[in-house]
């Protein structure tokens, strides 16, 4: 593997991605290198680590998703819209196939510059979340966590799990995220959001993510977010804006089932990464 690669710095309402193309270089790294790169003081930092692969399946490249822990993520919305962005202009199309390990997914550059990805369908089956007991996913008591109510099961490619409470704002999420994210109800772990609602339209919402902790947005948890407002009566229609952090990302959950997102993206810095200095 060559050592050095070169890598850009993307970001999505401050949900920051290390960029990697592996179409043409070797790109892979060891579990150990994903975390080492994603050290915010010894490496670069990232929420998620983004490698563009050749399509496997008709669309415009595949897209692989790591987390700072080193584990695999399904889904990540924010760098999904980065990364289509950046092969949008490469292949000056308005329109592409983003390939996830999820399935191809539609993004399109919206008249504003803004970037919209259709995420593909909601699975709302305990099954598919997963979670460990057979349940209503509308309303599930989570061990430990009965203090936040119930929360609402989404899976959008990757598990979420989203609690209605009173003011998002006041909660101590570097205290209460960790054991909720790895409660034995999640066989593969979730990502958890806290929401409050502000208008029948606008939601607040704050993330600790599965295998990065508290990041300033997330793309899947904004959408799984609207998905459980709904369902839950939260809000009378199937479309908001989600509050986060970092800025504010429009969703719709379509009839078809499908959620589409739409928010802005940007590029902030490009680097190399000597892989050798890191570690194998
Ligand atoms: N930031 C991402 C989500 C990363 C998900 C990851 N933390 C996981 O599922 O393990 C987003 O915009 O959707």
């Amino acid at each position: 593997m060559s050592t050095n690669l070169p890598f850009l710095k993307m970001h999505g309402l401050g949900n920051d991605f290390v960029v990697v193309d592996g179409r043409k270089a070797d790109a892979a790294l060891s579990e150990a290198q994903y975390r080492a790169v994603g050290d915010r003081r010894r490496g670069v930092g990232y929420d998620q680590f983004l490698t563009i692969l050749p399509p496997k399946n008709g669309g415009l490249a595949y897209m692989a998703i790591h987390n700072p822990d080193g584990s695999q993520a399904q889904a990540c919305g924010n760098g999904t819209r980065c990364v289509a962005s950046l092969l949008m202009d490469e292949a000056g199309a308005e329109e592409i196939v983003l390939e996830t390990v999820v399935g191809g997914l539609v993004c399109k550059r919206a008249a504003d510059g803004r970037v919209t990805v259709d995420m593909g369908k909601a699975n709302l089956g305990w099954t598919e979340i997963p979670i460990a007991v057979e349940t209503d996913t509308r309303e599930v008591t989570v061990p430990g966590a009965e203090a936040y109510g119930p929360a609402t099961m989404v899976n959008m490619g990757n598990p979420h799990a989203v609690f209605f409470v009173e003011d998002a704002e006041a909660l101590d999420l570097a205290r209460i995220g960790p054991p909720i994210e790895t409660n034995p109800i999640f066989p593969e772990r979730a990502n958890i959001e806290f929401v409050s609602v502000l208008a029948p339209d606008r939601l607040r919402m704050r993330v600790w993510e599965r295998g990065a902790g508290i990041t300033q947005a997330c793309g899947s948890g904004a959408c799984a977010t609207v998905v459980a407002a709904a369902r839950r009566g939260m809000i009378p229609g199937r479309s908001a804006s989600v509050v986060l952090d970092g800025g504010v990302l429009d969703i719709t959950w379509r009839a078809d089932g499908h959620v589409e997102m739409t928010g802005p993206v940007a590029t902030s810095f490009s680097g190399t990464l000597d892989l050798s200095a890191l570690g194998s």
